[in-house]
């Protein structure tokens, strides 16, 4: 079983601002969704919160949400504090993927042998960062095909990276 981080960032690596999306990007929640669908996801309080109704708990996915406060109620989803225990719980088979945020990336990204990113060429105000990944840790894989950017029908230029754990 491994563990992958997954997360969506604009230039200068913003991933949200006051707890939302700060773009539409349809071709990247497909990414995310077909890249996550049938495993389980582990995030955040805030992110849970954060999810549109219909998507909470995530459909067809173990939903785990990470909350110091053991009486957080999360309907559809496991609560829990402990970030390595749900990580490496033995009822997860295949990838384990972190979706969110910044603060539970920063602390799982030592746990994770995959990062999967979607880079948007956008310049937004955010306050929330994704965390840097050192060259000496890790390794671009696959590069997408296209190996360049592509054009979202929305005119958002983005392309998707994978990085291995050297
Ligand atoms: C997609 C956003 C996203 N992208 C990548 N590459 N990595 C992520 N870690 C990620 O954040 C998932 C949790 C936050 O997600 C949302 N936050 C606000 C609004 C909407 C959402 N989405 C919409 C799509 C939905 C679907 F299930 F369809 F994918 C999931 C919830």
């Amino acid at each position: 079983m491994s563990v992958a981080l997954i997360w969506a960032q604009a230039r200068g690596g913003v991933i949200g601002a006051g707890n939302t999306l700060p773009w539409h990007l349809p071709e990247d929640q497909r990414h995310f969704r077909e890249a996550t669908s049938g495993s389980t996801v582990v995030m955040g309080r805030a992110t849970w919160q954060s999810l549109p109704e219909r998507f909470r708990p995530l459909p067809g996915r173990r939903n785990v949400v990470l909350s110091r406060d053991a009486g957080f109620e999360a309907e559809g989803a496991e609560v829990t504090d402990d970030l390595a225990q749900a990580l490496h719980c033995e009822a997860s088979a295949g990838t384990v993927w972190v979706i969110g945020g910044a603060q539970v990336y920063a602390a799982a990204l030592p746990l994770a042998d995959e990062v999967v990113v979607t880079e948007i060429d956008l310049d937004v105000a955010g306050d929330a960062y994704a965390p840097a990944l050192t060259g000496a840790d890790w390794a671009l894989a696959g590069t997408d095909p296209a190996e360049g950017w592509h054009q979202s029908a929305n005119g958002l230029p983005y392309r998707f990276r994978r990085y291995r754990r050297m």
